[in-house]
């Protein structure tokens, strides 16, 4: 792509001419759910789009004649997947030659997308519905943190971070209080998404630690699943409730867990209905949902965990 015409009809200044060049828009996260049976499938890709053309004239005069916004482009990448996404390079294909074909002086582009794909949640040997977590490249990460005070005093806190889960339905938020400062509408059917931290605090060295580890991570995926979720705070109580109930040996766990926002993308300005199908995946801000569940009755632990990034 050289866009160096000088034959074009914009004055050059000073001998200073323009170079390559290309403008669009950049993570363009988008969240495709396909809700044709009980089975969801999801489709998570975050999109470039640029294009390449006779962008002269916006350049040198700022006459945006030919410029294609590139919220136009984030609208369209958007626009595209109600049809559906297929794959990552058929997807782009597509949405490369709406803008090469519909406007004229656009000659190409560049499109890039990165996808992330989401397994299903195990549940009893069977993959859910409508809940996944990332596994793969993008899995979570274990941790561990030991603490010797003297002879007979050591502490254990394991735990995981970035355990990425997602349920495409089974969650809503209501009931919340109404100021004049509240947009937010309510909703009974929402995606809900976090990134789960998690460290719990052991009351004896006597474990089988990868044992114990693998039961907790898997109570911690099928709660998130089991259950309609009125808040991701209810969500991660009910995740350390079931932990504690299912293992004496741990005395107290905590969480930090993101709300990551997915929006429901408004289609109706080009004619089409968008029933949960295309979710714009926000990045920032989000919420930040952090919590302690522990036995009553247990001790002051804060000592034990000085110097552990334990949240609250
Ligand atoms: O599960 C939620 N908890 C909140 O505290 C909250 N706040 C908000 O805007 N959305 C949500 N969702």
């Amino acid at each position: 792509m050289t866009n160096a015409d000088t034959s074009s009809a914009v004055t050059v200044e000073n001998n200073v001419v323009l170079g390559d060049n290309q403008y669009g828009k950049a993570e363009v996260h988008l969240v495709r759910v396909t809700r044709d049976s009980d089975r969801h499938e999801i489709e998570d890709l975050t999109v470039v789009s640029q294009l390449h053309g006779d962008f002269d004239a916006v350049y040198y005069e700022g006459d945006n004649a030919h410029c294609v916004p590139t919220d136009t482009q984030k609208n369209t990448v958007f626009a595209f997947a109600k049809d559906g996404v297929g794959s990552p390079e058929a997807f782009l294909i597509r949405l490369g030659r709406h803008f090469v074909d519909d406007f004229e002086w656009v000659t190409g582009g560049r499109w890039a997308a990165r996808q992330v794909t989401w397994d299903r949640i195990p549940v009893q040997g069977e993959g859910h519905d409508h809940a996944f977590f990332r596994g793969g490249t993008g899995a979570e990460t274990r941790t561990a943190v030991v603490k010797i005070v003297d002879e007979t005093t050591t502490h254990v806190i394991s735990g995981l971070e970035d355990l990425a889960v997602l349920k495409t339905t089974e969650s809503g938020f209501v009931g919340y209080p109404v100021d004049r400062y509240t947009t937010l509408p309510e909703t009974t059917d929402r995606i809900l998404a976090t990134n789960v931290t998690a460290r719990w605090l052991y009351n004896s060295t006597d474990i089988d630690f990868n044992a114990v580890f693998d039961s907790v991570r898997t109570i911690l995926l099928e709660t998130f699943t089991n259950h309609y979720s009125k808040a991701l705070q209810e969500t991660q109580y009910l995740m350390g409730k079931a932990v504690l109930e299912a293992h004496p040996e741990i005395d107290e766990i905590k969480f930090s867990m993101p709300n990551l926002h997915h929006f429901v993308v408004d289609l109706s300005p080009y004619g089409l209905e968008n029933p949960n199908e295309v979710f714009y995946a926000a990045h920032s801000p989000y919420g930040l949902i952090e919590g302690t569940l522990r036995r009553e009755g247990l001790g002051d632990t804060s000592a034990i965990w000085q110097g552990v990034p334990a949240f609250v």
